[in-house]
């Protein structure tokens, strides 16, 4: 398609309104601080263990035409050699292509159609654990159903360097790694998320179980994650892709009534700085910066996102909703300059990338203001709201927001291209939209 990328998305048409917000709404330092304070989170983005399944559980067959089974629970090193022989070489999505690269990734693989595992993840009580804790907030009325993946053999001198799983739907939340108890040094997935790491050493977790065992890790799909060079032996594993299921949309799957957590310490906070007249005395506007990425498409409803919102997103949401306060999910769109770096345009829809060309010299920002009735916004705290040359007057409207938590650069889509992922995928990309909130004023608050 050589056609010029267009904005493909509802057209507004000219918003004639004004409506300035321009100066910095008051919120006093210290105010600002405790709603910081009360952000924190500290459970990771990902959860892991050792499970002991029935003996089956155990149980690989693969291969079509002759298909061989292994025991885990007694494999030897010639069942492992055979099983590594009917793997095929690893690759890896770049950019808009799978590729084969051993300095990225050496290991050997094969696909979920070539072989078939007894185990009952559901009936182990695996997917309830996984499904309380990394289930948060609106999601908590959520269930997760696993899709297997791969299964992967790292050998001696294998490897996977940083990647994050490859996005395959709005409803993806994450990847479950099952690892097989065959003897192997090294081959630890380090996971990362923001400034944390996570070390997640399989071997020595099985090797303590009493009864032949699986260690299991499963993590939010956006969570960076290595697989660290196996020294010795053989590292077996199969994945799966995990998806939120809403249990309403699914007849015959019972819902069970979530075990709502205590009331957030945010909640707590934002409902005291509510009650007093001076925080926000004439209203504003409170921005929350995601701490995770989500899978998107161009026509993915932003709205319809808030119900995949993961860990501390999920209760940033919830703790605003339950204060009545009506939190929306927003891109923040700007092509990169000095000037852009500071501002953006803010809409509740996700349009096609910037590389808009648009005609009459308009530029990108000022389409999405006058096209699609974007608020031009700041997107740090310090920065002064001004207009911009591309803003005619009495064009769009300005909203100053004061953010709590930093607002996350992934949503420039231009970047996409040069990600690493487990498998190229067509059509999905990830994208940090942030929770805007719009806080009215005092004499408004009840
Ligand atoms: O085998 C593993 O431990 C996980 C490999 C991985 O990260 C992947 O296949 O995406
Ligand atoms: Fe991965």
């Amino acid at each position: 398609m050589n056609s010029p990328r267009m904005i493909q998305v509802l057209t507004f048409g000219l918003r004639n309104t004004l409506k300035r917000f321009n100066a910095r709404p008051m919120a006093t330092l210290a105010q600002l601080e405790s709603l910081k304070k009360a952000l924190s989170y500290d459970r990771p983005p990902l959860c892991s263990g050792a499970i002991s399944p029935s003996p089956e559980g155990l149980y690989l067959y693969y291969g079509k035409k002759n298909p061989r089974f292994i025991d885990f629970a007694s494999a030897t090193p010639a069942d492992l050699d055979l099983l590594t022989a009917a793997c095929d070489p690893a690759t890896f999505g770049r950019g808009n292509e799978d590729v084969y690269d051993e300095s990225y990734r050496k290991a050997v693989k094969m696909d979920a159609s070539n072989f078939s595992v007894q185990l009952d993840l559901a009936g182990s009580g695996l997917i309830r654990t996984i499904e309380d804790q990394l289930l948060q907030g609106e999601a908590e009325k959520m269930r997760i159903r696993a899709e297997l993946y791969k299964l992967n053999v790292h050998d001696k001198g294998s490897f996977f360097k940083t990647h994050r799983d490859t996005p395959r739907g709005t409803d993806m939340l994450g990847s479950l790694v099952i690892t097989y108890p065959t003897p192997h040094e090294g081959g630890e997935l380090a996971l990362r998320h923001k400034d944390r790491e996570w070390k997640f050493d399989a071997n020595s977790l099985t090797v303590t179980q009493p009864s032949p065992s699986l260690a299991y890790v499963a993590f939010y799909s956006d969570i960076e994650h290595e697989v660290l060079e196996v020294t010795s032996g053989r590292r077996v594993t199969i994945t799966y892709n995990l998806y939120f299921v809403d249990p309403a949309s699914r007849p015959g799957v019972s819902a069970i009534t979530p075990n709502l957590k205590n009331t957030s310490n945010l909640q707590t906070t934002l409902r005291g700085l509510l009650k007093n007249p001076e925080f926000l005395p004439d209203g504003g506007t409170l921005g929350f910066g995601l701490a995770h990425l989500y899978p998107v498409t161009f026509e993915t409803e932003l709205r319809e996102m808030a119900t995949y919102l993961k860990g501390e997103d999920a209760h940033v949401y919830r703790a605003c909703r339950e204060l009545q306060l009506q939190p929306s999910l927003q891109v923040i769109y700007s092509e990169a300059d000095s000037f852009r770096d500071e501002c953006g345009v803010m809409l509740d829809q996700i349009v096609r990338d910037p590389d808009y060309e648009c005609e009459d010299g308009d530029s990108y920002e000022s389409t999405l203001i006058r096209e699609l009735g974007g608020v031009l916004v700041n997107k740090t705290q310090d920065t002064v709201l001004k207009r911009p040359h591309w803003v005619s007057d009495g064009e769009g409207e300005e909203v100053f927001i004061t953010w709590i938590s930093p607002f996350n650069e992934q949503n420039q889509l231009e970047d996409i291209s040069m990600t690493y992922g487990n498998e190229f995928c067509a059509g999905f990309i990830y994208c940090s939209p942030c929770i805007i909130v719009r806080i009215p004023a005092a004499s408004d608050r009840v």
